[in-house]
């Protein structure tokens, strides 16, 4: 069967750094890992909540110290995520995550943006890069960056919102989403995973996002579905994510199929893929796996990637007629 030509819009690059890219970059770097081999390090992938996943996000994120680190990262990501079917991807990073460290900003967005130059030549994927803003530090930090990105004309598309959301409100980072939409970049955040329906609204009310990420926990606000449903506001769902950070419970608890059934505007996302069990043709697999979803879900869930990306529309038009030609494709009969 083809693969199903999908969008990717929910992916921290930081969290494609897998086990064995992250010994490699150590040994490059002549740093002394905490754990005794990559199996060592993937048996402390057993996380309770969003906080003890990003303990280990950023603590292994100290292997990235040259340009050229974050361009292999990059690069590695593209090669898997090709095969996955991903035909165009719009990919987070966390400046300030680096900037900590005291990796400069030229480092680390001229080393994912180098690879990300070049994607649609070297794996058939158009790309976009989103700056995204660590809530569990000072909107202030924020501003600053995002100024100092502005002032280096980094190529940026867009914002995000991310890090340990509860206690967070996207309210606190108004001022940041005015300056960047001024800017004309588009405007997004992570809200509703961990977080209440509160900060899907405020999200929406406050910082005006053009999308948003995750988002499940909208199902708790009648009034908030049919807000997203009539306005057809992007969610971007990470299943495998929600199930490891326990979000849900297990997968087959996942409110993916019911959002789909309320015409919520759901796209499938990998997230933090090296960390959460999968890329994105892991996800639908899984997916598939649990619901049974067939052919038509399946297109409908790579369209609606399509439709909320931030492509021209002659870009969008190529990519659904894509998704035309998988669906109508005799090997995807067996799909469901
Ligand atoms: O899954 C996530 N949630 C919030 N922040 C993040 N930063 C990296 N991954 C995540
Ligand atoms: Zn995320």
């Amino acid at each position: 069967m083809p693969s199903l030509p999908c969008a990717e819009l929910h992916l921290h690059i930081e969290g494609t750094l897998e086990p064995e890219l992250i010994f490699t970059l150590a040994a490059r770097n002549g740093i002394r890992l905490p754990y005794a081999d990559t199996a060592d390090l993937a048996d402390r992938y057993a996380f309770t909540d969003l906080q003890s996943f990003l303990d280990l996000y950023y603590a292994n994120m100290d292997v990235l110290r040259t340009e050229a680190d974050f361009t292999d990262m990059t690069r590695a990501y593209l090669r898997r995520t090709a095969a996955a079917g991903v035909r165009h991807a719009e990919i987070m990073m966390d400046p300030q995550a680096h900037l900590a460290r005291g990796i400069a900003l030229e480092t680390c967005v001229g080393g994912v943006a180098a690879a990300l130059s070049t994607s649609e030549a070297d794996y058939g994927i158009s790309t976009s890069l989103i700056a995204a803003f660590l809530r569990d530090r000072p909107a202030a930090e924020a501003l600053a960056v995002l100024r100092d990105l502005l002032a280096m004309e980094a190529p940026i598309i867009g914002i995000g919102l991310d890090s340990a959301e509860v206690g967070y409100p996207p309210s606190l980072f108004a001022e940041v989403y005015d300056v960047a939409r001024a800017a004309g970049l588009k405007c997004i955040a992570h809200a509703g995973e961990e977080g209440p329906p509160g900060y899907v609204r405020e999200a929406l009310d406050i910082l005006r996002v053009d999308r948003l990420d995750h988002g499940i926990r909208c199902l708790e606000d009648e009034a908030l579905v049919q807000r997203l449903v009539a306005d057809q506001v992007p969610l971007t769902v990470c299943p495998l994510s929600n199930v490891r950070l326990r979000a849900v419970a297990t997968l087959r608890d996942h409110p993916l199929p019911a959002m789909l059934a309320r015409g919520l505007n759901v796209s499938v996302n990998s997230d933090d893929p090296a960390y959460f069990g999968g890329y994105v043709d892991d996800n639908f697999s899984a997916l598939r796996q649990s619901f049974g979803l067939g052919v038509d879900d399946l297109a409908t869930l790579a369209a609606n990637s399509f439709r909320s990306a931030f492509i021209s529309g002659e870009r969008r038009a190529a990519l659904l007629a894509e998704v035309e030609a998988w669906r109508s494709a005799p090997g995807a009969a067996g799909v469901a």
